[in-house]
């Protein structure tokens, strides 16, 4: 019998070191704004905004707590020793690029922080989650301890949920999470399609790759999350992102791609092998036809879908058609604002467009899409979840009167050094577990 299922959002709350260090190669946003001065605060009350309107409209609405940066322990295991103060002062004169790696907010997008498949999928009739390793960067290979401990916390329940440790740490296993991954299906209760996309072939050094900007996904790496998580044949397919659109500055599929229920909305440079692609989803489908929405490189160049992170937007359902929930920056790129009015007016799948202000972080390549990990959950499961970081309206003032309590609202390179900011950051973060009912998930508290 088909249970019935919402897909829960869960948002990352931007933490208190958010800051432009331009760590990622390959993100164009990320490398154009390196040094710009960053607004913590604005940033972490943006992305509360945005919950806060999905919460409003009937969604449910999670939120998973920023990282504690920066890094002491990450930076003890580099051989700097001391004090954390002198820790701090050390790293800064000898490799202020380590430490503005252990210093990054990155795990604010949570698209990255693992892939969930939906319990009506797997082998083993459970939620399962494999938090990513996100190997490919350093700041962000350091995040899937702490968000394995946080996932645990929040979906304990073992007779509901399955918890596997992140792939091994190495190239050839790198693996973005759900940023390279979405899933099709009818009704979310019924068993979908979940279509895992990757950059390059790890061992296979004759296959296609990208020249420019590295592929963070493996083939190798998504497949064997599907083996993890017992999807069957008919649960799965594989497909090879373009490798030009990578060199273009595309260096997660969700910059290119977002699929919702039956309906895939993509460009037309986002797969390699487009049309092998869209059967394998055809073939495997059931209940319902695959609805492809297909933007073409006539309409929406490859640039401007990058600069208006077009695709990084959410496709969310309403009760009569599906929202499309995008970055303020689609409205500014004039192709980008035709195509949404060309879109509307088609009349469906996608029947409404809303656009949210999430700049902060589009600053660092990271959209709407890319602050939110999606968990397909039956009503039993979202019963037995942990409760406590559901957003609702006292939960919404309590986190911004938080944030505005002990964020900064200016944060440049030089201040990361600042022992003061530790200190701030890990006594927001104590009362912040203490506020979302999480227990200790901080290196700082265990
Ligand atoms: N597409 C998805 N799902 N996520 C976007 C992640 C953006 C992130 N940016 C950064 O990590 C930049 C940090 C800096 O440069 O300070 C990244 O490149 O991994």
């Amino acid at each position: 019998m088909v249970k019935h299922a919402v897909e829960a959002n869960f948002d990352g709350l931007v933490g208190p070191t958010h800051n432009y260090a331009g760590l990622s190669w390959g993100n164009v946003a990320s490398k154009s704004n390196v040094n710009a001065v960053s607004n913590p605060r604005e940033a972490a009350l943006q992305g509360l905004e945005k919950m806060k309107r999905l919460a409003d409209r009937g969604y449910v609405q999670g939120i998973l707590p920023p990282h504690e940066r920066p890094h002491i322990p990450s930076l003890r295991a580099l051989g700097f020793s001391g004090t954390d103060a002198q820790i701090l002062e050390r790293a800064a004169k000898s490799s202020p690029s380590i430490l503005a790696a252990v210093s990054s907010a990155s795990s604010m997008w949570t698209a990255n922080a693992a892939t969930v498949s939906p319990s009506a999928d797997t082998a083993d009739h459970r939620v399962n989650f494999t938090p990513a390793n996100l190997s490919a960067k350093f700041h962000r290979s350091i995040e899937h301890a702490v968000t394995g401990r946080t996932l645990k916390s929040i979906f304990a329940d073992e007779g509901y949920f399955a918890h596997h440790p992140a792939l091994p740490s190495v190239s050839h296993f790198g693996d973005e999470g759900a940023a390279n991954h979405t899933r099709l299906c009818g009704h979310y209760g019924e068993p979908g399609v979940e279509l895992f996309v990757y950059g390059r072939a790890a061992f296979n050094e004759q296959a296609p790759a990208p020249e420019k900007y590295p592929a963070r996904q493996t083939l190798e790496a998504s497949k064997a999350i599907a083996r993890l998580h017992g999807l069957k044949d008919g649960n799965r397919v594989f497909a090879q992102q373009n490798p030009a659109a990578i060199d273009a500055g595309v260096f997660h599929n969700d910059v290119i791609a977002v699929g919702n229920g039956n309906t895939l909305f993509y460009h037309d440079m986002a797969f390699l092998n487009e049309e092998q692609v869209l059967s394998d989803i055809r073939s495997r489908l059931t209940g319902t036809e695959l609805e492809a929405v297909r933007v073409s490189s006539a309409e929406v160049p490859l640039e401007d879908a990058v600069a208006s992170y077009l695709f990084n937007s959410q496709l969310l359902n309403t009760p009569d058609g599906m929202l499309l929930a995008v970055p303020g920056e689609c409205r500014e790129v004039a192709s980008v604002s035709q195509y949404l009015d060309k879109l509307l007016a088609a009349g469906g799948p996608i029947t409404a467009v809303e656009v949210f202000d999430v700049k902060q972080s589009m600053r660092n390549g990271g959209g709407p899409a890319c602050l939110r990990l999606r968990v397909v959950l039956n009503d039993d499961e979202l019963q037995a979840m942990h409760r406590g970081v559901i957003i609702t309206d006292a939960l919404y003032e309590r986190l911004t009167t938080w944030v505005e309590a002990h964020y900064r609202d200016r944060l440049a390179r030089e201040d990361l050094a600042d022992s003061m900011l530790l200190d701030e950051v890990r006594k927001a973060l104590d009362e912040l577990t203490g506020i979302l009912g999480l227990g200790s998930i901080y290196d700082f508290q265990i």
